[in-house]
């Protein structure tokens, strides 16, 4: 028997449960104990070894209670709608629940908040190390300029990407808003379009590129009079945000009760 702590994937076979899969096997931190697929997948009923090589013996299951059962914590990397069920069923559980799903609702975001009285739920737009420093950088910069200086977060990512702004987009949005003293709500342009009218001083713009294979590039332009100053992250490596969760999902093990983020996990 194994002393690895289990680890349940969701969603299994998408670009990230594939890459979580892989970064957990290979990690001799932890081991897959479990993989979920919706009912009616193509995966659901196979062996992980046969369908990616890795991880033998786990066979795909469409029934989340059961893998849960025996697991300490769940990569979740899929959709708001089945996110916020896994929620339900993990601190049921009491797992330790490692949320990358994005496009996340007030709606979806108001029913984690149950499950996070009793269980730890780690959550973020982004997983990545160099984009939660980005995020402390994108703070502090804001702190230091004034409203003269114009906050645009540019993102562009592959072709298949469902949401806009992206995840790490509104971390970065939220941060640069936090940095300025203000509520995002109330600064946030979004989807520019038509005659717009001059931009407004003090708000936080949003443009989105879709394309490709792009991974996932942010940058957060701060445009001055005369200068500007530009803060980028650049990701070449779906590994990078699936070694962050495995990190979450370790750290958050004997931890009480609550919604955490990744500056929480990496003591920022
Ligand atoms: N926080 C971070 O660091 C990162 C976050 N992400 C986010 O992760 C999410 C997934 O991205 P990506 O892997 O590219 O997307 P994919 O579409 O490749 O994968 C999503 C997977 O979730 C599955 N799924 C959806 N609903 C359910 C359900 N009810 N039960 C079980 N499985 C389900 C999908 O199955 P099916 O195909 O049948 O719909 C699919 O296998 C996105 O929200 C993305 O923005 C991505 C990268 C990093
Ligand atoms: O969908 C993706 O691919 C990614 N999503 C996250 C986001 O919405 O920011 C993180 C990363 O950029 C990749």
């Amino acid at each position: 028997m194994s002393e690895l702590p289990n680890i349940v994937v969701t969603g299994a076979s998408g670009r990230m449960g594939q890459m979580l899969i892989r970064t957990v096997e290979a990690s001799g931190k932890a081991r897959v104990s479990a993989a979920v697929e919706r009912s009616g997948h193509a995966w659901v009923g196979q062996d992980l070894g046969e369908v990616m090589g890795v991880a033998k013996g786990v066979v795909v299951t469409d029934d989340p209670l059961e893998a849960f059962a025996t697991a300490q914590a769940v990569l979740d990397f899929t959709a708001p709608a089945a996110t916020v069920e896994f929620a339900a069923l993990a601190a049921q559980a009491r797992l330790v629940h490692v949320i990358g799903t994005t496009g996340m609702e007030a709606e979806h975001l108001a029913r984690l908040e149950p499950a996070a009285r009793h269980a730890v739920i780690v959550r973020a737009g982004n997983m990545s190390l160099g984009v939660n420093l980005l995020v402390e950088l994108t703070r502090k910069v804001a702190q230091a300029l004034d409203a003269d200086w114009d906050v645009e977060v540019i993102e562009a990512h592959h072709r298949h990407k469902v949401d806009a702004p992206s995840g790490t987009a509104l971390m970065l949005g939220e941060a640069a808003a936090e940095g300025r003293g203000v509520s995002l709500a109330e600064v946030s342009d979004r989807g520019r379009d038509g005659i717009t009218g001059a931009r407004d001083r003090g708000h936080i713009g949003f443009s989105a590129i879709r394309g490709g294979d792009i991974v996932g590039e942010h940058d957060v332009l701060f445009a001055g009079e005369g200068e500007r100053v530009i803060l980028r992250h650049v990701a070449t490596d779906r590994a990078i945000f699936a070694r962050g969760a495995l990190k979450a999902a370790l750290w958050g093990q004997g931890k009480a009760p609550g919604e955490y983020s990744m500056a929480d996990v990496l003591g920022f």
